[in-house]
């Protein structure tokens, strides 16, 4: 962009910003959020470092506001940029495109867009673009294929960015880590490329030494008061029928309210004393006049530090005493998602720390009829598995103590999400006149994933049932309640057995407190964990980093697309966490097999090729061989199976699964033969035909196949034909192929 035209662009988007009501009310809000203050020190460190990283807390606004802040500065030089943004899903890049564009009062596609996975909006005029961590990978890895084919500086794009914005870093997905390798040893090639790394507090230390000491800008998050209930509160509020347990005059579990204006300012105050003067007796006065929870369970109204935070921070062994003997909630957390127990640790008070902790593992509710309800509770039911029951009765009880709020409910899975679906849709939550059921999961197309941003009609409650899709950087503006399985799909590899597993797991205290940030995006929200205190306590700090924990033979062929002439195992040692030998032999041995890879390491042709596509290299082989042996339809539909499932079920009474067994011989059969693969072929050709003529869940039930799994597998099927058109292995018109 010319000079003038960026004086222009400025000067329009001034004006709008001043004389539209609704953005100025959207600009008071900018302004209030804690990363506001941190404008101008960001320009100035991005100005004389290469490397900046920003930590803060959910919701403190780097996502939202950085890109802009950068975009601002430099066109206040006159100059123009260009932006890249990374986020780990699809969902955010598309959201939060769309949420910048409102911002600036302008479309999506202007002077902000996203490109994701086969969709697009805006481009090479757009000065900020949002893209998933996989898209930019490509992008890096095909510059260093088109540069080595030959060409001139000037068709190199990345001469043409002048920042990089990696999103979520802390998240360790294993395309992000491999990202952040490769800009290593790309930014002394290119100093014109500022490069912004944006986290949660987690690590940042290790992410700033891994780049050279870069500095670190901390912020302060910013949620709005999120009330949270683990399982135990949920029992007990199930059991108190009549009570309103969202009654603002009430505490949540059935207490009358002692806390005036003045004594919450007064309990601010005292909190705010002993923190920055050690001064404790106005904090205990408070505090001791009555033993009341709403009192030592007090948050201060800014920071969300509590009595015992205080206490813990400051090593008060008696008063963190006192408290644990009145009965206080150590789970509480302060609005950069600290809890007592992690003050203690941070500031080293090893007494308050252990006391603390001993107390939470010896108590695991709070009061004991709870106690006796959870106890009863467990005792029915696996709590590894998805209670659909539990959760229905918690949406009809928010729904019944409260007007109105979207509820975001976190699932592990596809299928969890559908079996609560259809128990919803099979009771009175089916009323579309009072409820709008969502579901999102990442394979679902964008089209169905945006419905979840709208807001339902008024007097329709809107329910979403979601994976941890919906956890980091997404921002439902209308949801107030937040119910967390604690589940979630995690992938797990043995690579000294060569054995990988993608099985539920019980999220990381990280995720927990992702999930309980949703609620307090944009009001104050409550958030129920479906899991003991007792559990809460005891669940990892965060995640093992992907690349440990999956095979991979992706990253390996995608290192050798970047720098034929490199060693695979030497590069990958460059990442934070490097995977083990072992996992890069075995990755090695599969390439070397599929024939991506000579004996000795070097990239064939075909390697090449399989390498283009965004599947597994054997998943690409089959493709491909399917289409020189014009055989394309049964491949596409065993590679979406072996990407996400296999269709059939098994079910649990003996006579039924001979049934089931017998139906499936039966579909394969009609492809002449006993293979799994052909049964699930056969599966998908009589589904769809039994789909056009309205016999779907007929044969679904007669051959034991989820019809959820055939929906996912159709969309699926759909999107990889796409992308075998966008890369040229097939022609726009593939009616030649069978
Ligand atoms: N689509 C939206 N609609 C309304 N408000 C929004 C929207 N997106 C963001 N916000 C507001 O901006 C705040 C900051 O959001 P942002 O995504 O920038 O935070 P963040 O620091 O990146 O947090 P996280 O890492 O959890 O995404 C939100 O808490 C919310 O109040």
């Amino acid at each position: 962009m010319q000079k003038h035209d960026i004086a222009k662009k400025v000067k329009m988007l001034t004006s709008k910003l001043n004389d539209t009501r609704q953005l100025r009310k959207i600009g008071e809000g900018r302004s209030k959020l804690p990363i506001a203050s941190f404008k101008d020190h960001i320009s100035s460190t991005l100005e004389n470092h290469q490397v900046v990283l920003i930590s803060g807390e959910t919701g403190c606004g780097k996502t939202t506001q950085v890109p802009q802040y950068i975009l601002d500065h430099v066109w206040g030089k006159g100059e123009s940029c260009k932006i890249i943004c990374t986020q780990p899903r699809r969902i955010s890049a598309m959201s939060v495109a769309e949420r910048i564009s409102v911002e600036r009062g302008e479309t999506v596609g202007d002077t902000v867009g996203y490109k994701i996975r086969l969709e697009s909006k805006g481009g090479k005029n757009s000065s900020i673009m949002f893209c998933t961590n996989g898209v930019l990978l490509r992008v890096l890895i095909g510059r260093v294929t088109n540069i080595s084919k030959r060409q001139r500086a000037a068709d190199d794009v990345i001469m043409g960015i002048t920042h990089i914005i990696v999103d979520e870093i802390h998240e360790r997905d294993r395309f992000s880590d491999f990202m952040l390798a490769i800009l290593r040893d790309l930014l002394p090639m290119y100093p014109h490329l500022h490069l912004v790394l944006m986290s949660a507090t987690i690590d940042a230390e290790r992410f700033s030494q891994y780049f050279n000491g870069c500095p670190v800008i901390q912020v302060p998050g910013h949620t709005y008061p999120v009330k949270t209930f683990y399982l135990e509160d949920v029992l007990s509020i199930l059991q108190s029928v009549g009570d309103n347990h969202l009654n603002p005059e009430t505490n949540g579990l059935g207490l009358d309210s002692v806390l005036t204006d003045d004594y919450k300012s007064s309990m601010d105050e005292a909190i705010s004393i002993a923190l920055v003067s050690d001064e404790f007796d106005p904090l205990i006065e408070l505090i001791s006049i009555e033993q009341n929870p709403e009192i030592f369970n007090y948050q201060h109204s800014e920071t969300g530090v509590t009595p015992l935070m205080v206490f813990a921070r400051k090593g008060q062994l008696g008063d963190v005493c006192m408290l644990l003997s009145f009965g206080v909630d150590c789970s509480a957390r302060d609005h950069d998602g600290k809890s007592a127990l992690d003050w203690a640790q941070q500031e080293n008070q090893v007494e308050a720390y252990e006391v603390i902790k001993k107390h939470m593992d010896c108590s695991p509710a709070k009061l004991p009829e709870e106690n006796e309800l959870l106890k009863k509770y467990l005792a029915t039911i696996n709590p590894e598995h998805i209670d659909t029951v539990l959760i229905e009765r918690l949406l009809r009880k928010i729904c019944t103590d409260s007007n109105e709020g979207a509820i975001l409910v976190f699932l592990p899975g596809w299928e969890d999400i559908n079996q609560t679906r259809e128990r919803l849709l099979a009771s009175s939550f089916r009323d579309s006149s009072k409820f709008l059921v969502l579901s999102l999961h990442s394979m679902i197309p964008s089209s169905e994933q945006k419905k979840v941003f709208k807001r339902a009609p008024a007097g329709v409650r809107k329910i979403i049932l979601s994976t941890n899709i919906a956890e980091t950087a997404v921002t439902i503006d209308d949801v107030v309640f937040v119910i967390d399985s604690g589940r979630m799909k995690e992938k797990s590899y043995d690579p000294y057995n060569n054995v990988s597993t993608l099985h539920t797991s019980w999220v990381s205290r990280a995720n927990a407190r992702q999930r309980e940030g949703r609620a307090g995006r944009c009001q104050p929200g409550t958030c129920y964990h479906l899991y003991s205190r007792f559990r809460a306590a005891s669940l990892p700090e965060f995640q093992i980093p992907e690349i440990k924990r999956m095979p991979i033979e992706e990253l390996c062929l995608q290192v050798k697309l970047l720098d034929p002439n490199s060693k695979i195992a030497d590069f990958l040692k460059k990442t934070l966490d490097p995977p083990v030998t072992e996992t890069v032999k075995n990755a090695i041995t599969v390439l070397q097999d599929l024939g991506a890879l000579t004996q000795n390491e070097q990239l064939t042709d075909l390697g090449e090729k399989l390498g283009s596509l965004p599947v597994h290299p054997s998943t690409s082989k089959m493709l491909l061989f399917g289409i020189l042996m014009n055989c394309l339809d049964p491949a596409l539909t065993l590679a979406c199976a072996a990407d996400y499932r296999d269709p059939f079920f098994l079910p649990m009474a003996p006579d039924e699964r001979k049934r089931a067994a017998a139906a499936k011989v039966e579909l394969a059969s009609l492809y002449g033969g006993y293979s799994d693969q052909l049964a699930v072929v056969a599966a998908f050709d009589c589904w769809t035909c039994a789909k056009v003529n309205g016999q779907e869940a007929l044969f679904c039930s007669k051959y034991f196949v989820a019809s959820n799994t055939m929906n996912m597998l159709s969309s699926m099927r759909k999107q990889l034909h796409s992308e075998l058109t966008q890369r040229g292995f097939l022609p726009a018109d593939t009616s030649a192929c069978s």
